[in-house]
């Protein structure tokens, strides 16, 4: 059963195809690296498959009970949003405003949500900080656990170690690799990190002028050289 299947979808602008025949299946549980370099069209990829813009041709399917609106996601920050003026338990309960349909309050159902996805994420003890006090590490936790109240079954993140060092890097991969293997949770993940995206991924989506998707172990047979860091295609 497939949670996400792209059919003969080519995504761009005004028409435009930036990336085009894109043919590919999610299954439940699947963790899916979209790597390519600058320009050739993750983000654009990203934005369609969350249905914040539409197909120049073709077709994202949802499927298995996932609805488009149940996908978490973890934007690229920037420098505007870490100085976010916020407590770190109202960004991760506002991650439940989806499910509110223009309620000005959260139910209790919500805030315990928001409680469970802060102890899963590690933030549970920062409740009350102010959001721009915290390391940078730290936020992306906290966006995290945002996303998760927003969607259970699928994350999609854009690069969400992007200005981590490397302690904190390790960190965040072993959270979102725990989500994934304990919870199940199926995770698209916009990396630039080819070694992390060897080390983690089952599959891989890699957007060039060549595009190629398939498992970790088929993306190792066609191209060997990525094991080295060599440019994979
Ligand atoms: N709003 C827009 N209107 C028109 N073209 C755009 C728009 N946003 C991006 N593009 C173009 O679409 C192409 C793909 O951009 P996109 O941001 O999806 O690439 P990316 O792979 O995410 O890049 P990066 O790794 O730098 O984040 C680029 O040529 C870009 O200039």
């Amino acid at each position: 059963m497939t949670q996400l299947t792209c059919q003969n979808l080519a995504v761009g602008y005004e028409g435009r195809a930036v990336l085009e025949n894109l043919n590919f299946s999610v299954c439940p549980g699947d963790y899916l690296c979209i790597v390519g370099e600058n320009g050739s069209g993750k983000s654009t990829l990203m934005k369609t498959i969350l249905g914040l813009q539409p197909p120049v041709r073709g077709k994202v399917l949802t499927g298995d009970g996932l609805r488009k609106n149940e996908i978490g996601y973890l934007p690229q920050q920037t420098p505007v949003q870490r100085d976010f003026p916020a407590s770190v338990r109202e960004i991760v309960l506002s991650g439940c405003q989806g499910r509110c349909g223009g309620r000005p309050f959260y139910s209790k159902g919500e805030k315990q949500l928001a409680q469970t996805a802060m102890e899963r994420m590690q933030v549970a003890a920062l409740a009350k900080r102010c959001y721009r006090t915290l390391s940078g590490g730290q936020q992306q936790r906290v966006l995290l656990a945002r996303a998760l109240c927003a969607a259970q079954n699928m994350l999609l993140l854009d690069e969400p170690v992007s200005g981590l060092d490397p302690k904190v890097t390790g960190e965040m991969y072993g959270l979102i690799q725990r989500l994934n293997r304990e919870d199940g949770v199926t995770i698209l993940m916009i990396s630039h990190d080819i070694t992390a995206t060897l080390t983690y991924a089952s599959h891989i989506l890699h957007l060039g002028r060549r595009v190629f998707f398939g498992t970790k172990a088929d993306y190792l047979r066609e191209f060997p050289q990525a094991w080295k860091g060599g440019e994979a295609l």
